[in-house]
């Protein structure tokens, strides 16, 4: 479980979030959304305490982000971030096993090879175990950095996963299995699933429910498929209704 609790942030005098109050629930997969440059990343980084509001607080689990070490946070939310640039050719497999680093004291190398292992076999990325990772491309790179965030909360039921864009650069099938996967590990393992993402018809398919921002300030709340209609769409993407009703479906055009 995740709270925030009237988050203000600002960049150079600009207010980016203001006065975010939003709950994001354990077993529950929950997108926010909005244009881009509306603070959605912005809200991320403050939920995973990658930054730090100007006022108010994140909860994990009841608890105050600032009063977990980093040994602790690592173990019980994963963070899967909009670029992830390395230029060293390790292999894919490391780059998972990567991942395992906050357990690097307590299990044995085998073990967290093999959770490695694992984690790309769910990804449907098993062959690409032994490639260079700067070699692979933009979506296979997607999938391998999906596997080392999974493998970073492997064994840890009611952890939190944060996904900035994870299907960006993924084709259609591949879009599918992550958001089936995620939906999945949600429910089975009692993850808090944070996701941004720009796809709307995805959100509403496979998500259970959204949050709205733009310009600074955040809605919603409620379930996917009661929230993403094509009146909200048009107002808050600035979109003309038809387009919004068109592009979107008959099942989103209520
Ligand atoms: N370090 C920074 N310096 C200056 N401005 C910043 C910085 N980080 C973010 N911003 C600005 O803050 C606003 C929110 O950025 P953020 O990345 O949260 O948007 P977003 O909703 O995730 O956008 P997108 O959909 O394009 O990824 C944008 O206008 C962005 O230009």
């Amino acid at each position: 479980m995740i709270d925030a609790e009237n988050i203000v942030y600002s960049i150079g005098g600009q207010r980016i979030l203001a006065n975010v109050y939003a709950t994001f629930k354990p077993g529950e997969v929950t997108a926010i959304l909005g244009p881009n440059g509306a603070g959605k990343s912005t809200l991320l980084k403050c939920l995973t305490g990658a930054l730090k509001p100007d006022e108010g607080r994140v909860l994990l689990a009841g608890k105050d982000l600032k009063h977990f070490s980093l040994t602790e946070l690592s173990r019980k939310r994963a963070v899967l971030s909009q670029a992830n640039p390395i230029s060293f050719p390790f292999t894919a497999h490391e780059i998972v096993v990567m991942g395992r680093n906050p357990y690097s004291l307590e299990k044995t190398t085998a073990s967290n090879a093999e959770i490695a292992d694992e984690a790309l076999n769910l990804v449907d990325a098993r062959h690409l175990r032994d490639r260079s990772y700067p070699t692979l491309s933009g979506g296979e790179q997607q999938r391998v950095q999906f596997a080392r965030v999974l493998s970073q909360i492997w064994e840890q039921e009611g952890a939190c996963l944060f996904l900035d864009e994870p299907t960006s650069a993924l084709d259609l099938r591949h879009q599918h299995q992550l958001m089936d996967l995620v939906q999945k590990l949600a429910a089975e393992k009692k993850l808090t699933v944070i996701i941004v993402m720009h796809d709307l018809n995805l959100a509403y398919h496979c998500t259970d429910r959204c949050f709205f921002i733009r310009e600074g300030w955040i809605r919603g709340g409620g379930t996917s498929k009661d929230l993403i209609t094509a009146d909200t769409i048009a107002e808050i993407f600035d979109l003309p209704m038809k387009y919004a009703a068109m592009r979107f479906g008959m099942d989103l055009a209520g």
